[in-house]
C-alpha cells in the first residue's frame, strides 16, 4: 500500500513538471519529424505515436513529416536494385523514383496514420502532392573535387522545397486532425520529386512559423570530433565540421535545415535519440530534453 503511494506520489510529481509546458505550449504547432530508422522497433513505434497523440490530447498542434531511406532501400533491394547516397541524398532516376513513391506515400505513411489512430489520434496522411502541398524543383547540386574545382552533380528526381501551402495543414489543424506528411513534392508540370525528410521537416516547420522543430533519429545528437554530443552549434561551426568530415552523409541536410529553420523563424530546433522510449515527450514536457538543441536564444 505504501508503496503504491509512493508512485501516484511519483506520478503526482511528473504530471506537475509538464504543467508549465503544457501552458507555454498550448496552441503551438510542433513539427515532429520520424526518420526510418527510428522506425525500427514496435515499441518504439508505439511510443511515438502515443507521445504525439498526447501532444494533441494537451492542445499543442503536431505536425508529422516522416522519412523511410531504410525502407526504399529494402524494397530496392527486393526489386535487385540500389541507389547511390551523395551527402545524404539518394540519387533518384525515374525507377528509383517510382519505388520511392510507393514506399514513402504508400507504405510508410499509411502505417504511421495507422499506428496513431489506433492510440486514439485523428492522424490523415498525405503526400506533398496532396493540394500541391510541397511545390517543389530540381535540386541542384555540386561538390568540390580534389583539385578544387566544383563539379556538378545530377541527382536526378530530387527536389528541392519551393513552398508549403501552408492552408492545407492549417485547415487540418483546425478541424482537429494530425497530418501526417510524406516527403514527396511536385512541381509545375506535375512531375514528382523525391525530398529528403529533413529538408520537408525544416520547411514545414519554417512556413508554419513552429515553435519546435524535433527530428528524431537514430544517434544521440550531433556529434563533435570526440564522439560528445555538440550543442551551441552555429552555422560557421557546421560548416567547418562538413568540410573536415565530423558531419557526414544523413546530418548534412539534418542539421543543415535545422539551422535554416531557426534562422527563419522557428524558435527552436533539436536532434534526438529516437532510440529513446518517448524521445518527443522527454523534449516537450521536461528540462531533461537531450540532443542538439539549435534555438534563437540560446
Ligand atoms: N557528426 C555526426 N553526428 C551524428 N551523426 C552523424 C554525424 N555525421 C554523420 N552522422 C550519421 O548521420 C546519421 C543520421 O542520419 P540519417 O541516417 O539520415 O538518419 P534519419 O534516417 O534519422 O534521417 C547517423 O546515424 C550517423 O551515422
Ligand atoms: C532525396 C532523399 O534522399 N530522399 C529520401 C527520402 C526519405 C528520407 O529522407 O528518409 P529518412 O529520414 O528515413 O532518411 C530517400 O530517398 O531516402
Amino acid at each position: 500500500m505504501a508503496l503504491d503511494l509512493e508512485q501516484a506520489m511519483h506520478t503526482a510529481d511528473v504530471l506537475t513538471e509538464a504543467l508549465p509546458y503544457i501552458q507555454r505550449f498550448e496552441g503551438k504547432v510542433m513539427v515532429v519529424k520520424y526518420g526510418g530508422n527510428a522506425m525500427t522497433d514496435p515499441i518504439l513505434e508505439s511510443s511515438f505515436a502515443r507521445d504525439i497523440v498526447m501532444l494533441k490530447t494537451v492542445g499543442i498542434h503536431p505536425v508529422v513529416v516522416h522519412g523511410g531511406g531504410p525502407q526504399v532501400d529494402n524494397l530496392l533491394k527486393e526489386l535487385g536494385r540500389s541507389s547511390d547516397r551523395i551527402d545524404g541524398m539518394r540519387v533518384t532516376d525515374k525507377a528509383t523514383m517510382d519505388v520511392v513513391e510507393m514506399v514513402l506515400g504508400g507504405s510508410v505513411n499509411k502505417s504511421i496514420v495507422n499506428l496513431i489512430n489506433k492510440h486514439g489520434g485523428r492522424a490523415i496522411g498525405l503526400t506533398g502532392k496532396d493540394a500541391s502541398l510541397i511545390r517543389a524543383k530540381k535540386s541542384p547540386m555540386s561538390k568540390t573535387d580534389e583539385q578544387g574545382n566544383e563539379q556538378q552533380i545530377d541527382l536526378g528526381f530530387v527536389g528541392d522545397v519551393v513552398s508549403i501551402n501552408r492552408d492545407v495543414i492549417d485547415l487540418m489543424i483546425a478541424s482537429n486532425f494530425i497530418p501526417v506528411i510524406a516527403p514527396l513534392g511536385v512541381d509545375d508540370e506535375g512531375n514528382t520529386y523525391n525530398i529528403n525528410a529533413d529538408v520537408v521537416a525544416g520547411k514545414v516547420a519554417e512556413f508554419m512559423l513552429a515553435e519546435k522543430l524535433i527530428l528524431l533519429t537514430n544517434i544521440k545528437g550531433v556529434l563533435d570530433k570526440e564522439g560528445n554530443v555538440a550543442t551551441g552549434l552555429t552555422p560557421s561551426k557546421v560548416d567547418e565540421m562538413i568540410a573536415d568530415g565530423t558531419i557526414s552523409g544523413g546530418m548534412i541536410p539534418k542539421i543543415s535545415y535545422a539551422l535554416e529553420a531557426v534562422k527563419n523563424g522557428v524558435k527552436s530546433a533539436v536532434i534526438v535519440d529516437g532510440r529513446v522510449p518517448h524521445a518527443t515527450l522527454l523534449e516537450v514536457f521536461t528540462d531533461k530534453g537531450v540532443g542538439t538543441l539549435i534555438s534563437r536564444h540560446p
